[in-house]
């Protein structure tokens, strides 16, 4: 089993991570190897540019992959099947043209020019709309085009807005939402080892935001402390030797730890500790 990850750029670091906290570890990552081992012995990590890890794991040569969204529709692959957001590298594809300019709505575009790194994507929305434009295909610097006349609008990736406002372009419309996902070849999504990383990596995911409780309690107010405690199939109750309080472990939200413990305080619970959770396999 092979599984393509970024080898540079904003989403390597994150998705390495994310490997590593999902128990992956990968043990011979050295730099500018193509290929590493990882803690299971079946799984390999393929390094390869985000924008080609779609392709490579529809041709074969990977069989997941993780990557954004953006770059498995540019790639036009339908073998792809989207088996989990992995919650990082969001950003939004958009139509945006210079601020002072004439083009304020994806119509005005009509027998003008669009650049962008994404020229299928592009393509699409415009034909979806019956506009015709022509594609400008770039490599980089996409937001400089409009001001050295190689293009009237730009389809580019935004996410803090902070490049968009630079280059004083402004937003006419929304083209694509996306974040990173693992991605999977049709024929493997039901793999054993495919649905084994999927559920480590999910597992990482379910645990960010949650906090492990534990807490004793008198056994009188046991009731009590139930009914502050939400969520998760409620907590787990033990019995402690030779006394009449009992353990209680449970899951919350780290949002609600604060309020939590006030609550549980006050119906008589003792000795609370809060944990990190690596991981919750549901
Ligand atoms: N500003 C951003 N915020 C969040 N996600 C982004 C941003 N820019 C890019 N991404 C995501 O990261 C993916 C990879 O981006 P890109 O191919 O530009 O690589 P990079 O990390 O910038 O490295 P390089 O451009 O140096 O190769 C994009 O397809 C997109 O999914
Ligand atoms: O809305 P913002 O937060 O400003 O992010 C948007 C910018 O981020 C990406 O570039 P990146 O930083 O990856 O540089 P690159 O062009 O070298 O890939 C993208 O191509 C935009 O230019
Ligand atoms: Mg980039």
């Amino acid at each position: 089993m092979r599984i393509a990850v970024p080898n540079k750029g904003r989403l390597h670091d994150p998705a390495i991570d994310l490997l590593d906290r999902a128990g992956l570890h990968v043990v011979d990552g050295a730099d500018r190897k193509l290929y590493a081992q990882t803690v299971d012995p079946d799984v390999t990590v393929l390094y390869a540019r985000a924008a080609d890890i779609p392709e490579y794991v529809a041709d074969g040569a990977a069989d997941v992959g993780i990557t954004g969204l953006d770059q498995a529709r540019e790639s036009g692959t339908d073998e792809l099947v989207d088996l989990l957001d992995l919650e990082f590298g969001a950003c939004r594809l958009v139509l945006a043209a210079p601020e002072d300019g004439d083009i304020e709505t994806v119509a005005d575009l009509d027998g003008g020019t669009v650049a962008t790194e994404f020229p299928n994507i592009t393509r699409e929305f415009f034909a979806e709309r019956g506009i015709d434009v022509d594609v400008a295909e770039v490599s980089g610097a996409t937001e400089l085009t409009p001001h050295v006349d190689i293009a009237d609008a730009i389809v580019d990736i935004t996410s803090t807005g902070t490049t968009l406002r630079m280059n004083r372009l402004a937003e006419i419309a929304d083209v694509l939402e996306s974040s990173v996902r693992l991605f999977a070849r049709e024929d493997v999504v039901d793999d054993e080892k495919v649905q084994q990383i999927r559920m480590a990596l999910e597992s990482v995911l379910s645990a960010e935001g949650k906090r492990y409780l534990m807490m004793n309690v008198p056994e009188d107010a046991l009731d009590d402390v139930e009914e502050v405690l939400p969520g998760m199939g409620g907590p787990t109750v033990m019995d402690i030797a030779g006394s009449d309080d009992v353990a209680v472990h449970a899951v919350v939200d780290e949002r609600e730890v604060f309020e939590t413990i006030n609550a549980l305080k006050e119906v008589g619970a003792s000795d609370v500790l809060v944990t990190e959770i690596e991981r919750l396999v549901e």
